[in-house]
């Protein structure tokens, strides 16, 4: 796919100390493209088109780690028990679960693409798990993690033993940044859904010079069919899907047990009226009363339609409902992993992602988002009133305060 054209003149082309290709500008020597862009250059007349590198290669691996790990995820669910769940010192929950899916998925990013120049920013360490109080729990992470791997076929069969599994958790500490490619992970993005038996997210995304390139989401109990025709009652539902999309090339959904990729889109409604929102479940986690005032400001009628984790970004991606709306309480700090994957599933569907005053995310700070009030996400033609009914919300609720 042709991302840009330039004058031969002002454009070298090099390779880096890896054998990558890549084009620097003659004059100050600055890349113009990433390090890992460029590969397929086509010369016409006096001028180079370049051409995006593909991701295939860490797409595949990504579809392949977060599939695994949702395998790991979706046993532990059924068999949830009380000593499965610990609690972290800022007193959120995390589960054997949580853990083993970050092991898996470092562990198969890196068999599958080498463990030269791996980064990986993720949400778990293992911290408590070094702890004695921790030895039992590690235990059946190690056991969960093994028989997971095993039941692919593709890895080889030695079993990993507790220094591996700590190592392949701790991959996780890196902390991003604007430079290189980096992994971002949240194992289980919302734990607390996952524990009562809803929606949760095995996220992965891919950062390269900053940017966002590749987003997977594995929703192990989001229907396949659309929840805006959801029957709750109905357990013969089909539930498991997987999202992807890579930078350039539109978002997929497969389900997570292997059909043939669609590609989906945002829905292209126009009257707010006509919309339906997503939010938080938890309270904790966005303000819904907000909500309630932006979506009254903009004539949405139906309720508010409140799930946990990223599975909302999946679902928004294809046009189950028009707008997500996230306001966290005053002081929290978002994580880059609870949005990088699903900001490129619904940016590449066609949506926009933006904080409250509508600028872009910026992935490349580190593992924080710096943000302006939240995170609102819907289709480009909703998207001007959105901001103004968001913006005039902010301003009724300090006038009021
Ligand atoms: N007070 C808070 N405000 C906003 N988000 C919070 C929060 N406490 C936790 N979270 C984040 O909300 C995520 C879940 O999002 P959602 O509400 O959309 O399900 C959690 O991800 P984890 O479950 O991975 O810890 C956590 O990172
Ligand atoms: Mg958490
Ligand atoms: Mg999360
Ligand atoms: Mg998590």
């Amino acid at each position: 796919m042709e991302i840009a054209t330039f004058s031969v003149s002002s454009a070298t082309i090099i390779k880096d100390s890896l054998s990558r290709t890549s084009l620097l500008s003659t004059k100050n020597r600055k890349p113009l493209l990433p390090l890992s862009l460029c590969l397929t250059l086509k010369a016409s007349k006096s001028t180079l088109t370049v051409a995006s590198m593909s991701y295939d290669k860490q797409l595949a691996a990504a579809k392949n780690a977060a599939s695994l790990a949702a395998r790991l995820c979706q046993k532990v669910q059924k068999v949830l028990l009380q000593a499965d769940v610990q609690s972290k010192s800022d007193k959120s929950p995390v589960t054997v679960a949580d853990y083993g899916s970050q092991a898996v998925v470092s562990v198969v990013l890196q068999k599958e693409l080498g463990f030269a120049s791996f980064s990986l920013v993720a949400e778990e360490d293992s911290g408590d798990l070094r702890k004695k109080e921790g030895k039992e729990t590690l235990r059946r992470i190690i056991e969960l993690v093994n028989e997971t791997l095993a039941s692919d076929g593709t890895y080889d069969n030695a079993p990993l033993f507790e220094e591996d599994v700590l190592a392949a958790i701790d991959s996780g500490r890196s902390e991003g940044g604007p430079s290189g490619q980096h992994w971002v992970l949240d194992p289980i993005d919302g734990t607390k859904g996952f524990l009562r038996g809803d929606q949760y997210a095995i996220a992965l995304g891919l950062l390269d010079e900053g940017k966002v390139v590749l987003g997977v989401l594995a929703c192990p109990n989001l229907p396949l069919a659309s929840l805006a025709s959801h029957n709750p009652q109905d357990d013969q539902e089909k539930v498991g899907c997987l999202f992807y999309a890579q930078v350039g090339s539109g978002t997929y959904m497969q389900s997570l047990d292997g059909s043939t990729p669609i590609k989906v889109h945002v829905t292209d409604l126009d009257n707010p009226e006509e919309a339906s929102f997503f939010e938080s479940f938890e309270a904790a986690h966005s303000l819904h009363d907000l909500s309630s005032l932006i979506a009254k400001k903009l004539g949405v009628r139906a309720p508010p339609v409140r799930i946990d984790s990223q599975a909302k970004y999946g679902a928004l991606s294809r046009g189950d409902g028009a707008i997500y709306l996230r306001f966290p309480h005053k002081g929290y700090r978002e994580k880059i992993w609870d949005h990088a994957a699903g900001y490129l599933v619904v940016a590449e569907a066609g949506g926009v992602v933006s904080d409250a005053a509508g600028n872009p995310l910026d992935f490349s700070k580190g593992r924080y988002l710096d943000l302006h009030e939240g995170i609102i996400v819907t289709n480009q033609k909703l998207m001007p009133a959105l901001l103004k009914a968001v913006k005039d919300s902010l301003n009724e609720k300090a006038s009021s305060l």
